[in-house]
């Protein structure tokens, strides 16, 4: 995988054929269980950015696989070229396999989860991929959080479920997160959901605000 930018067109998708839709909040706070749902119900192409990632790790000859692996267990944030790439390449597939069907005319829907994680990334994905229309970030406390990452992690088999990662994760989530949530509140784009109940009672709260979105 080439992380040269494409320079010919900027943004590559136009914001008003492709929505967009970040999925943002802590880890463990339930965005990929919600973005499932959400994908099945609105017919959106859920990417998560985090299991992009793994699987470019895993990637036979990827030359970011050390580099991916560290970040992920250290909980810190891939350099945005490599996370950016994956995006776009994801959605030009998506949209290119689609084009028969409900997304003809290069319309597409996307929930993107687990990112932007960094000022950086956000800023260069919306000027050069494409905008997003909306940014959900699920919020409760860190206690929840840890109970959801500890319960998970006693399958997932993932590197960064352990005691040590997701303090670090916890932390990064603060620091660099948070400052990309408060840029797309004053752009007045960001909607707070309460994901401390179950799962159904947040699917609710998320699929009405979805329901608005696409009305
Ligand atoms: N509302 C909820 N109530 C109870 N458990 C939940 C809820 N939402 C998700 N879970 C569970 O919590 C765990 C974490 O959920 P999920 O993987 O969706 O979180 P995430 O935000 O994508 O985390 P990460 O950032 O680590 O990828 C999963 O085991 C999931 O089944
Ligand atoms: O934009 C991103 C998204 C994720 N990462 C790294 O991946 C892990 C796991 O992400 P999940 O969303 O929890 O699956 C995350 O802690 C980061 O290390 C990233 O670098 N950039
Ligand atoms: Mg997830």
């Amino acid at each position: 995988m080439s992380t040269k930018a494409d320079e010919s067109q900027h943004p590559k998708f136009n914001s008003r054929k492709v929505t967009v839709v970040y999925v943002l909040g802590g880890p463990g706070a339930g965005k990929g269980t919600q973005c499932t749902k959400i994908a099945k119900e609105f017919d959106f192409c859920h990417l998560s950015a985090g299991d992009l990632l793994r699987a470019e790790q895993n990637r036979e000859g990827s030359q970011y696989g050390d580099l991916i692996r560290t970040c992920i267990r250290e909980g810190t944030i891939v350099p945005m070229e490599v996370t950016i790439k994956l995006l776009e390449i994801a959605m030009s597939k998506e949209i290119e396999s689609r084009t028969s069907g409900n997304w003809s005319n290069g319309k597409g829907r996307f929930l993107i989860d687990g990112f932007p994680r960094k000022m950086d990334q956000a800023v260069a994905f919306d000027e050069t991929v494409c905008s997003a229309s909306l940014v959900i970030h699920f919020t409760t406390t860190e206690d929840v959080m840890l109970q959801r990452l500890k319960e998970r992690g006693k399958t997932s088999g993932r590197e960064d479920d352990n005691d040590e990662s997701i303090k670090k994760r916890f932390r990064t989530h603060i620091e660099q997160c948070m400052p990309v949530i408060q840029h797309y509140s004053k752009l007045g784009k960001l909607l707070e959901i309460d994901c401390s109940g179950s799962i159904d009672d947040v699917y609710e709260l998320t699929s009405e605000a979805i329901g608005r979105l696409l009305s």
